[in-house]
């Protein structure tokens, strides 16, 4: 029964996930986010605003999250399509977590250029909600898609992630 108590720190987290207007920014993920908090030296800092029922970034990626030279590593540009994707449950108003990621490299992401993500989500199907991404460059050419599956959870299962 001591593994069902939801620890307060972990219920004040998730009850930050709200929903803001249309335009407006969202809150990070938490400040030490890799993938949005600004108190995370390494991360992304991906600033996150509503579009309509989507979400949108435009992220410039820097010499800290180099693949080949000049060119922005595979798994720094996949962290910013499953992070990006976290911020549709702010609109969703579910606890989600990826359960599965699939993302298309079509061009090279140059680094220190500016970029457009956008992320929808589909119909929320039992426990499973959909979502994709694109990752536009400066000529609005598509240079990477992404798919994922979120599975939603509650806050439970955050307090055992976190052997609370
Ligand atoms: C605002 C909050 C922000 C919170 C998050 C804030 C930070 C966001 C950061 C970005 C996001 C992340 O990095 S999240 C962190 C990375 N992800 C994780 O750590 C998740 C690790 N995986 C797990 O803990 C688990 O596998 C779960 C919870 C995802 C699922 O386990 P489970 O609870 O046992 O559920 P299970 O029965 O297996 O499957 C649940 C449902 O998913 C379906 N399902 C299972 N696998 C698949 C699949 N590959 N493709 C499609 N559907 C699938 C099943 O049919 C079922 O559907 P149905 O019959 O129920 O319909």
């Amino acid at each position: 029964m001591g593994q069902q108590t939801v620890d307060p720190v972990i219920a004040g987290w998730a009850a930050g996930f709200r929903p803001v207007r249309d335009g407006e920014y969202f809150p990070p993920h938490s400040p030490g986010c890799v993938g949005c908090g600004p108190a995370n030296p390494h991360g992304l800092h991906l600033a996150v605003r509503r579009h309509g029922e989507g979400v949108q970034a435009e992220h410039t990626f820097d010499d800290r999250h180099t693949g080949a030279p000049g060119v922005a590593h595979g798994g720094a540009v996949a962290m910013a399509f499953d992070d990006l994707f976290g911020f549709l449950l702010y609109l969703l108003g579910e606890l989600a977590v990826t359960r599965d990621l699939r993302v298309s490299y079509l061009a090279p992401v140059r680094l220190n250029a500016a970029y457009m993500l956008r992320a929808d989500h589909g119909a929320r199907v039992g426990r499973r909600i959909p979502v994709s991404a694109e990752l536009r460059n400066h000529d609005n050419v598509v240079v990477a898609t992404a798919e994922a599956t979120f599975v939603v959870v509650d806050t439970h299962h955050f307090t055992r992630a976190a052997g609370r």
